[in-house]
């Protein structure tokens, strides 16, 4: 069976002026995690917030006392040089660094802003340095990359460089409210069969109307935006959501 859902409300979707009580509030509202979209115009065409904003945001939610808990901040760095800001991240109280793959293997500079500058930015490499810095590790696909770049880095035999989940992009990363594209859900069933434990994350989309699709794939790890954010009533969207994922795994 896969493992329990996790409902992660991407911030990319509320009101900026007021995020320290957007974000607590989607926890009190049955949010498990927070999706936190971190762009910086290279890697997609877009900017959105950097390391002092997760800083600002940590200050009004609780850091979960488990892996995997409650108030996990899950930081999707769609970033062109993910390596330079794993340190940086951390710092800032982030819990889940989830880098792209398609950033990593194409990477060619990794300064950290402290003057580190390890240039391995082998995926394997970077989920070993993610864990060395106590935090948990993801590696995300766009919709356009195959799924079979990740089955060298998820039999590692070195469990220090396999990932705590897999994050597969159901839009192209870079905007919020984008229409949900069902074709990566064949990389979803793919993994879920190979691997009945990973955290299987999808992002773009995902709402009361496209859930079940992804739910059925096998994923367990749900980002919603513009279903979320300024919806009359979050509570039951996240609610749906979770209820989606629990009947496929046979807990409803
Ligand atoms: O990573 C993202 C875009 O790159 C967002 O997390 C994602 O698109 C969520 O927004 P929505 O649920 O509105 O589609």
């Amino acid at each position: 069976m896969s493992p329990a859902a996790i409902i992660a409300p991407s911030i990319l979707s509320a009101d900026f002026a007021d995020l320290g009580n957007e974000c607590s509030t989607k926890i009190k509202q049955g949010a498990d995690w927070l999706h936190i979209d971190v762009m910086d115009g290279h890697f997609v065409p877009n900017i959105t917030l950097g390391a002092p904003i997760v800083t600002s945001i940590r200050d009004h939610v609780e850091r979960p006392s488990v892996k995997h808990g409650k108030g996990t901040f899950d930081c999707h760095m769609m970033v062109a040089e993910p390596k330079r800001w794993v340190k940086n991240f951390q710092e800032a109280g982030c819990d889940l660094f989830c880098f792209h793959y398609e950033a990593a293997i194409n990477s060619t500079a990794a300064e950290t802003p402290d003057g580190d500058s390890d240039l391995n930015t082998n995926p394997k490499e970077m989920i070993r340095y993610i864990h060395e810095l106590g935090m948990l590790a993801g590696i995300a696909i766009k919709p356009e990359t195959k799924v079979d770049v990740l089955w060298d880095i998820l039999g590692s035999k070195n469990e220090k460089e396999v990932p705590d989940m897999v994050l597969v992009m159901t839009v192209k990363p870079g905007f919020g409210g984008q229409s949900f594209m069902p074709e990566p859900l064949t990389k979803v069933e793919e993994l879920r069969k190979r691997y009945p434990d990973l955290n299987i994350e999808v992002d773009g989309g995902l709402g009361p109307g496209t859930i079940d699709q992804a739910a059925v794939a096998g994923a367990n790890v749900i980002v919603a935006g513009s279903a979320v954010f300024g919806k009359p009533d979050p509570a039951a969207v996240i609610t749906l959501l979770r209820d989606a994922v629990e009947k496929q795994r046979g807990k409803l």
